[in-house]
């Protein structure tokens, strides 16, 4: 186990620079991943932590003490990447035991013929097989162990270089999208045993993915990155419900957020001409308004199942243009009356008179509820800012 510190980590390809003073701490025994959009950055951060890319600028510290000129071997960090890179040749045993072979054998004893005869090599290999057993069992390959990686599932692949790489004590777990060649049904099943793993072995791990449902499952902290720079690190449901900006809004959440262009006014919020009825920051000036799918619940449908509206819930018209079923609940896009040129997703579950008939043919106009307190609320430069939710009391279009 170990807590890792990066302190103000730059990095330039030539002139490009590809991330820009990151400082993190990774606590003892912590699950941490770094998500974001392709090309942010994330596989060199994580390279750079193992040792395999130098950092242009700044430091990295495991248990306080500076490793950056450190070789990633000094650094006692595991890594799996994505494509497995298991020896084809060499059986299941065989590549999980690479790992103690460079560690504990000596240059001319680590060739595969003098591997078998060298006294230095016969000496080791008990132990090491009973490492290699041991850790296999752990993940459940202990009978694949005679097995080539061609002879193996996709899966099994996988667990193989988990294996490796934890066959060896690491104190830090380093994974580069390592679900990424796994089909939908293996993803959830392999997300389920890394967690196991985190879980049992106790280690400082490090995932990199751009899957933010393999990130806030897993997690104990997410670090959301953009154009090589961290824009937020808290736990998965902080991200969802507390986002510091609308980038990490938009960014996490499936169906994405809604965001609407607002006006902040004297006499309140406006939504177009609608007074949305919140105090904002008394000045006027354009702000955006962030409205999960499930911050919205319609009024009146049949099949739904509808929540009890807040008082203090906007009720707005909605125009209904399509309709996902996506099992035990619905997807209704559409837009507000009072701004026709947003897309608007909501999130309704059903009842079990769903399906009875149809309820939204030539339902296009639709009433919805808008819970003010789960109102997110960013300045113009997309920046988080705090509304006070407030009942207006004369206005008809807010629930009393
Ligand atoms: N060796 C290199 N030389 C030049 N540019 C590089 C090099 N390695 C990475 N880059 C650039 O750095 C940026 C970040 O790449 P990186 O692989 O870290 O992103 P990523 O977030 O992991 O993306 P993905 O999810 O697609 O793997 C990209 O624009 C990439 O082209």
């Amino acid at each position: 186990m170990a807590r890792l510190t990066l302190k103000n980590i730059g990095k330039s390809f030539g002139k490009t620079e590809v991330l820009k003073n990151i400082s993190l701490d990774v606590e003892d025994g912590e699950f941490l991943s770094l998500v974001g959009q392709s090309g942010c950055g994330k596989s060199t951060l994580l390279r750079i932590i193992s040792g395999l890319e130098a950092p242009s600028r700044g430091e990295i510290l495991i248990d306080g003490q500076v490793v950056t000129e450190q070789s990633p071997k000094q650094r006692n960090i595991a890594m799996v990447f994505q494509d497995y890179a298991l020896y084809p040749h060499m059986s299941v045993a065989e590549n999980m035991a690479m790992p103690l072979i460079m560690s504990q054998l000596p240059l001319h004893a680590r060739l595969p013929l003098v591997r078998h005869v060298a006294p230095s090599a016969r000496r080791a290999k008990p132990s090491m097989a009973t490492q290699v057993e041991t850790v296999a069992k752990q993940l459940r390959i202990d009978h694949l162990l005679t097995r080539k990686p061609a002879q193996l599932s996709g899966g099994q692949r996988q667990r193989v270089a988990l294996g490796r790489a934890l066959v060896r004590n690491p104190g830090i777990f380093l994974m580069d999208e390592p679900l990424s060649n796994l089909d939908a049904k293996l993803r959830v099943e392999v997300r389920r045993e890394i967690s196991e793993l985190h879980h049992s072995s106790g280690l400082t791990f490090v995932y990199v993915t751009h899957d933010q449902t393999e990130a806030m499952t897993m997690s104990d902290r997410v670090a959301l990155m953009q154009g090589g720079e961290v824009l937020q690190v808290a736990a998965p449901n902080t991200l969802y419900t507390n986002p510091v900006s609308v980038d990490v809004a938009r960014f996490i959440g499936s169906p994405q957020i809604n965001i609407l262009p607002v006006q902040s006014r004297l006499d309140g919020l406006f939504l177009g001409d609608i007074n949305l009825h919140l105090e904002t920051i008394g000045k006027v000036s354009d702000l955006q308004l962030g409205l999960r799918p499930e911050a919205l619940s319609f009024r009146g449908v049949a099949g739904l199942q509808l929540q009890p509206i807040k008082p203090g819930s906007i009720l707005l018209p909605f125009q209904k243009r399509m309709v996902e079923d996506l099992g035990p609940e619905i997807l209704i896009h559409g837009c507000f009356e009072a701004d026709p040129e947003i897309e608007i997703r909501v999130r309704a579950q059903k009842n079990t008179d769903y399906g009875k008939t149809d309820q939204f043919a030539g339902t296009h106009k639709l009433q919805v509820a808008i819970d003010p307190t789960q109102l997110l609320l960013f300045n113009a430069h997309g920046l988080r800012i705090q509304p006070t939710p407030h009942m207006a009391q004369s206005l008809g279009e807010v629930v009393t």
